[in-house]
C-alpha cells in the first residue's frame, strides 16, 4: 500500500519538532511496510500550528492538527484500523478522529484567534479567483474604485494601520506623502524579503492567500496613482514565488490587473522580483538598490523613498502584512479594523511562534494580550520540557526578555517602554539551558555577517563587539570589557546609518542586563574546556 504524507513546510526547513515528526513517519511506515511519499504541502493546512500531518491514502485525504512524533503511531492506527481507540496524547490533536480539512472552526486554538489577515488561509484555493470572490475577495478594491484617491488614503489613516515590517510607521501617512507628490511615474513596492529569524507570516500570506496581497497592492496603486508594482521576494521562498506568479497571472486574466481595471480608468501592473538572500536587502533603501539591479547597500535618508524611491520616483514601500491588511480595511471600513487592538497599536498582528516550543506556528491576535499569554496559551510549553528562560521578540534585532518582562502587553508602545520591539511579530523561545552570553555573541556576529559595510560603527563596531564579548565570556578583565562593550554599543546606536547597526545593541545589551549570571557560567565552561585540551 502506498500513501502520501503532506507536511505544511519544506521538510528541510521545518521548525523545531518537524524533523522528528518526519522521522517518526518514516519509521512507522517502514515498520508497517508502507510506501510513503513526503510532499511539501504548499498552502493547505497552513492555518494549523506546525508540524501538521495530512495524509492522502487511496481512499481520500485525512488531516490531523498539530502533531508530535509520539502521536504518529496512534495516527497510523487510526487511519488503518479506524475502529480501534487510539491514544493520542493530550493537547495535540485534541481529537482522535480525523479532522476534515478546511474546517478551522473545529480547531480550538483557532477559535481563540482573531484572524483578519489569515481568515481565508487554508480554506480557499490560493490562486482561484472564483474562490477568492466567494470569500469576499476584491470587495475592498470595488469600494476603493468608487472613492477618490484622497478618500482611500484617509480610510487607511483612520484605520490606525502601522507598518508591519518592523518600524511601525503609520501606513496612511506614508501613502499621503506619495499621493501628494506629482510625478510621471510612481511605484508600489512590497517588501517580501522576510529575513527576521523566526518569521514566516509573509510567506504564509503569499502561499495561502496571494490574491489578498495583489488586491492590497492594487488599492495602494489606485490611492497614490502608481501604475507599477513590484513584490521583492526572498529567493528562499520558491513555493511563494510560484504561487504568487500564478495568482498574478490569474488576476491579469480576470481583469484585476493591467489596464482599465474592472472597466475603470485605472491601470496597475505587478511583477515579482527575486532577491538574493541578503538580510540587509530587507531594509527598504537597500531593497530599492537591489531592485534597480545594484548591490544592496543602504541609501542615505533623506530623501525618503516616498519622495525619491525606486528609480528616483515616489515609491510606497510596504511590508506584505501591511498591504495584506488593506483589503479588509477597504471592505469593512477603517473603524472595523481600528476596533481591534489597544492604544496606538490598532488591528491584528500575526505572531510567529518558534524556538523551543512544543507548538510553533502562526497566531493572529489583536494587539493587547501579554507576551506570557501568547506563549502560554498557544506554545504548549517548551519542547525540551525545561522551563522557559528567555524570549526574543522582533527578530534578530529584538531584545531577549526574561520572565520579569513577559507581562508586557503586545503593543508597540509598551514594548518600546520595556526597551524592546515587536518588529514583524517573530517570537523565539529559549529554555533554561541557553547561555545568554552566547546569544549576545550571536547577535553581534549576525551584524558582522549581514552589515552592508557602508558605515564604520556597524561594520567595524560589530567585529570589535564579537571580540569584546569573547573576552567577557572567557573571564578576561570582565568589568572593564563590559564597560567597553557598553560604550561600543552606544556608538553603534548613535552613529549607525540604519537600524541594522543601531539596533544590534538591543539584543546584546538585554542579554547582559537581564542574564548577567551567565558571564560566570561561560567563564567556567571556557576554563573547563581549556583544562580538557
Ligand atoms: C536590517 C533591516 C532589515 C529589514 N528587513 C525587513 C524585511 O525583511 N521585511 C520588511 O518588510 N521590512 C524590513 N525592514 C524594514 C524596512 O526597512 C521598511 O521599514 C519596511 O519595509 C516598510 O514597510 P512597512 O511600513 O509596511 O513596515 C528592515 C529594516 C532593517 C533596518
Ligand atoms: S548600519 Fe550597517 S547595514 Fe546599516 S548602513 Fe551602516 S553598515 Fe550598512
Amino acid at each position: 500500500m502506498s500513501m502520501k504524507i503532506f507536511l505544511p513546510r519544506d521538510t528541510t526547513t521545518l521548525a523545531l519538532g518537524g524533523e522528528k515528526v518526519v522521522k517518526a513517519i518514516r519509521t512507522e511506515a517502514d515498520v508497517r511496510g508502507l510506501e510513503i511519499e513526503l510532499v511539501r504541502n504548499g498552502s493547505r493546512g497552513l492555518f494549523w500550528l506546525e508540524p501538521m500531518l495530512e495524509v492522502q491514502t487511496q481512499n481520500g485525504r485525512i488531516a490531523y492538527g498539530p502533531v508530535e512524533a509520539s502521536d504518529v503511531a496512534a495516527i497510523f492506527d487510526e487511519i488503518f484500523n479506524p475502529g480501534l481507540d487510539s491514544e493520542l496524547s493530550e493537547g495535540n490533536t485534541g481529537d482522535a478522529h480525523p479532522l476534515a480539512l478546511g474546517n478551522p472552526e473545529e480547531i480550538p486554538y483557532l477559535k481563540n484567534q482573531q484572524r483578519l489577515t489569515f481568515a481565508r488561509a487554508g480554506i480557499t484555493d490560493p490562486v482561484s479567483i472564483a474562490d477568492y470572490l466567494a470569500h469576499d475577495g476584491f470587495k475592498g478594491l470595488e469600494n476603493s474604485l468608487a472613492l477618490n484617491s484622497q478618500a482611500i488614503v484617509d480610510e487607511v489613516k483612520a484605520s490606525g494601520l502601522r507598518g508591519r515590517g518592523g518600524a511601525a510607521f503609520p501606513t496612511g501617512i506614508k501613502w499621503q506623502t506619495v499621493h501628494d507628490c506629482s510625478a510621471d511615474q510612481k511605484y508600489i513596492v512590497c517588501n517580501a524579503d522576510e529575513g527576521d529569524s523566526g518569521t514566516f507570516a509573509d510567506r504564509l500570506v503569499m502561499e495561502a492567500d496571494p490574491l489578498m496581497l495583489v488586491e492590497g497592492m492594487i488599492i495602494a496603486g489606485v490611492a497614490v496613482d502608481a501604475t507599477q508594482g513590484y513584490i521583492y521576494l526572498r529567493s528562499e521562498y520558491p513555493v511563494a514565488y510560484q504561487i504568487m506568479n500564478e495568482a498574478i497571472a490569474n488576476a491579469y486574466a480576470a481583469g484585476y490587473l493591467g489596464e482599465h481595471i474592472l472597466g475603470s480608468d485605472k491601470t496597475f501592473h505587478l511583477e515579482v522580483r527575486l532577491g538574493a538572500a541578503a538580510y540587509i536587502c530587507g531594509e527598504e533603501t537597500s531593497l530599492l538598490e537591489s531592485l534597480e539591479g545594484k548591490r544592496g547597500m543602504v541609501r542615505f535618508k533623506p530623501p525618503l523613498p516616498a519622495i525619491e524611491g525606486l528609480f528616483g520616483k515616489p515609491t510606497v514601500v510596504n511590508n506584505v502584512l501591511s498591504l495584506a491588511a488593506i483589503p479588509f480595511i477597504m471592505e469593512k471600513g477603517s473603524q472595523a479594523y481600528a476596533d481591534y487592538g489597544m492604544g496606538r497599536s490598532r488591528g491584528t498582528l500575526p505572531f510567529q511562534l518558534t524556538g523551543n516550543l512544543k507548538q510553533g506556528g502562526l497566531v493572529e491576535l489583536a494587539f493587547g494580550p501579554t507576551l506570557r499569554e501568547l506563549v502560554d496559551n498557544f506554545g504548549g510549553g517548551t519542547e525540551t520540557g525545561l522551563p522557559m528562560r528567555a524570549i526574543q521578540v522582533g527578530g534578530p534585532l529584538g531584545a531577549y526578555l526574561p520572565a520579569s518582562q513577559w507581562d508586557t502587553p503586545l503593543d508597540y508602545e509598551a514594548f518600546a517602554a520595556a526597551g524592546a520591539v515587536l518588529g514583524h511579530g517573530g517570537v523565539v523561545v529559549f529554555d533554561e539551558s541557553v547561555d545568554m552570553t552566547e546569544q549576545a555573541r550571536f547577535s553581534m556576529e549576525f551584524c558582522v555577517a549581514e552589515s552592508c559595510g557602508k558605515c564604520t560603527p556597524c561594520r567595524i563596531g560589530s567585529t570589535r563587539g564579537v571580540e569584546v564579548i569573547d573576552k567577557i565570556r572567557s573571564g578576561n578583565n570582565v568589568a572593564a570589557n563590559l564597560a567597553l562593550l557598553d560604550d561600543l554599543c552606544d556608538t553603534m546606536i548613535d552613529g549607525s546609518l540604519c537600524a541594522m547597526g543601531s539596533m544590534t545593541p538591543i539584543p546584546v545589551k538585554s542579554a547582559f542586563k537581564y542574564f548577567s549570571e551567565d558571564i560566570a557560567l561561560a567563564h567556567a565552561s571556557s576554563l573547563a574546556q581549556t583544562e580538557t585540551q
